[in-house]
């Protein structure tokens, strides 16, 4: 009997040894060859993968041996953090397919391929997702029409005083966010006899922390900015998990996953908590977070997947709209300590508009030198670099037929800089080129896509930009600023395009 169950036991477990392999065996060689060939089949090349790793190796030696984008009179990420997609296009074309582990990847720069991938809202391709239909309009996501209506994602129309009403209450956030930062700074410069040499990186996260938090916890951002610390070290922890494009291997039990699972049950706790807390306090907050909930009440979801749906959304808003803005306002202080001539420009156009007061919505409105820089920023600094979507079922763009489970990647800083589309001056800092808007700008003004395109187009975009003309307003309006001797200019890429190491500025007092 014993030696039966022995036998047993051998048997399934050969099983499901054989079981695990056969998968192991389909989602590393069999599907990705299946989904190359079908690409392959219609003309589609690239550089071969190998087992595992794809081609990974080649995209760090290309990148080990890249020429830094060390200068600040020309700005070429695309060349400094991409070189692998320079030498993949003159080899294999324009449209061409590469893996990443055992992702396939097509990349596609073609402006009418961009155009309709960036469009394209059938099937779950590009869909826009439950926050974006649900919450633009809280983050002032909508579009100002002829006639004074806001036309916000979820087609519903928004009476422009309601509009004007919640921009308004996150000017009044973002204000008390920058004072905090200017006095910090105040210190500082007191402190070092009337000139001080700042690294800024870190005072752009916590006031882009600090308003984020308010944004979506309101009276609770304290609690807000406990969960934040959280997700920052949650995200540092995914970041470093090993060989995560392995399948399977973010479910064992190393101590990297580890730490990360117990920082994301915290993160759930800690949201959970809020929210139980609000529900008892019956609060009727109008913030991210009652939006979230509301949300929630009216689906007719399990109380798990309530939970998920509200930890999840409460995390979707904090990772995408913290570093980036932080990341952009960074970037762009910098490219206005690099150009004095544009400092004194928008400084002028900001005293002249503002005249010592703080910035209120019809001001930020009138601010068209700044919003220029900030677009010159975002186009030589997309935060994002790739815009990246997965074909949830099989697909045609541009007479390609994409099989479901294939990635289509667009490469933003390529397009940002591409001198077909932006003129021979595209490397430059020249934010000139934005007097008539991005339709001005360039030939093609939909290949501009700092906030992406299309049914997924960023939901804090608006929220973003009045966050940066304050800030940057704030700053001009109180102090003058340059390029620090300990500044050294270069492009990384982190999960952003940040600056390698940080920017440090001098600053003093107007
Ligand atoms: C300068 C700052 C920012 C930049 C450059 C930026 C950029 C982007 C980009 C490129 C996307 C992807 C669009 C796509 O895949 O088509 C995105 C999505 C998103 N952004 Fe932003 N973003 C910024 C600030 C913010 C802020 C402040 C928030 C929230 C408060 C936010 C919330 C989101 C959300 C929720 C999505 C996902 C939308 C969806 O998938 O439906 N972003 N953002």
């Amino acid at each position: 009997m014993e030696a039966f169950t022995v036998k047993v036991f051998i048997s399934l477990a050969l099983a499901g040894v054989l079981g695990l392999f056969f998968r192991l065996y389909n989602a590393l060689v069999v599907k990705p060859e299946k989904l190359r060939s079908i690409l392959r089949s219609q003309g589609i090349s690239g550089p071969p993968p190998s087992f595992l790793l794809g081609n990974i190796r080649e995209i760090k030696k290309s990148r080990s041996t890249a020429v830094k984008d060390s200068s600040t009179d020309t700005h070429n990420c695309a060349a400094a953090l991409f070189p692998f997609f320079e030498q993949w296009r003159n080899k294999y074309g324009q449209v061409f397919m590469f893996s990443l582990g055992n992702t396939q990847i097509l990349h596609a720069n073609q402006p009418d391929i961009v155009r309709e991938i960036t469009t394209c809202s059938s099937l779950d391709f590009g869909k826009p997702s439950y926050l974006q239909r649900e919450f633009g309009p809280l983050l002032g996501q909508g579009i100002l029409t002829s006639n004074g209506a806001v036309w916000a994602h979820n087609r519903k129309i928004l009476a422009p005083e309601l509009y004007m009403e919640k921009v308004k209450g996150m000017i009044g956030l973002i204000t008390e966010s920058v004072d905090t930062l200017l006095n910090s700074w105040r210190s500082k410069i007191e402190a070092e006899g009337g000139i001080a040499d700042i690294r800024i990186d870190e005072h752009m996260k916590s006031f882009s922390g600090d308003v984020i938090s308010r944004a979506c916890f309101g009276g609770s951002y304290t609690k807000g900015e406990e969960i934040f610390l959280k997700l920052k070290a949650l995200q540092e922890a995914m970041s470093k998990k090993a060989f995560s494009f392995i399948p399977g291997m973010r479910y064992i039990p190393i101590k990297r996953n580890r730490d990360a699972w117990a920082l994301q049950k915290d993160v759930r706790n800690l949201i959970l908590k809020v929210v139980s807390e609000r529900k008892e306090l019956a609060a009727h907050e109008k913030d991210l977070l009652q939006m979230v909930l509301e949300g929630a009440k009216k689906s007719e979801l399990s109380q798990e997947a309530t939970d998920n749906f509200i930890v999840d959304n409460c995390k979707n808003i904090y990772l995408a709209g913290y570093e980036t803005t932080a990341v952009s306002a960074v970037w762009c202080l910098m490219l206005l300590a690099a150009n004095p001539d544009w400092q004194a420009r928008v400084r002028e156009e900001v005293v002249e508009i503002c005249k010592g007061r703080t910035p209120d919505a019809d001001m930020i409105r009138k601010m068209k030198q700044m919003t220029m820089v900030i677009y010159e920023s975002l186009r030589l600094y997309p935060p994002v670099p790739v815009m990246s979507r997965e074909a949830l079922a099989d697909m045609k763009f541009g007479g390609i037929h994409v099989p479901k489970g294939v990635n289509v990647w667009n490469l933003v800083v390529t397009l940002h800089t591409d001198p077909e589309n932006w003129g021979p001056d595209a490397l430059k800092f020249n934010p000139e080129r934005f007097k008539n808007g991005i339709t001005g700008a360039c030939k093609l003004p939909h290949l501009y896509m700092p906030f992406g395109v299309g049914p997924r187009v960023c939901l804090g975009q608006n929220l973003a930009m009045v966050e940066l003309k304050i800030l940057i307003s704030l700053i001009l309006s109180n102090f003058s600023f340059s390029l620090s001797p300990n500044y050294k200019h270069s492009a990384a890429l982190r999960l952003l395009i940040e600056p390698e190491n940080g920017v440090n500025l001098l600053v003093k007092k107007l």
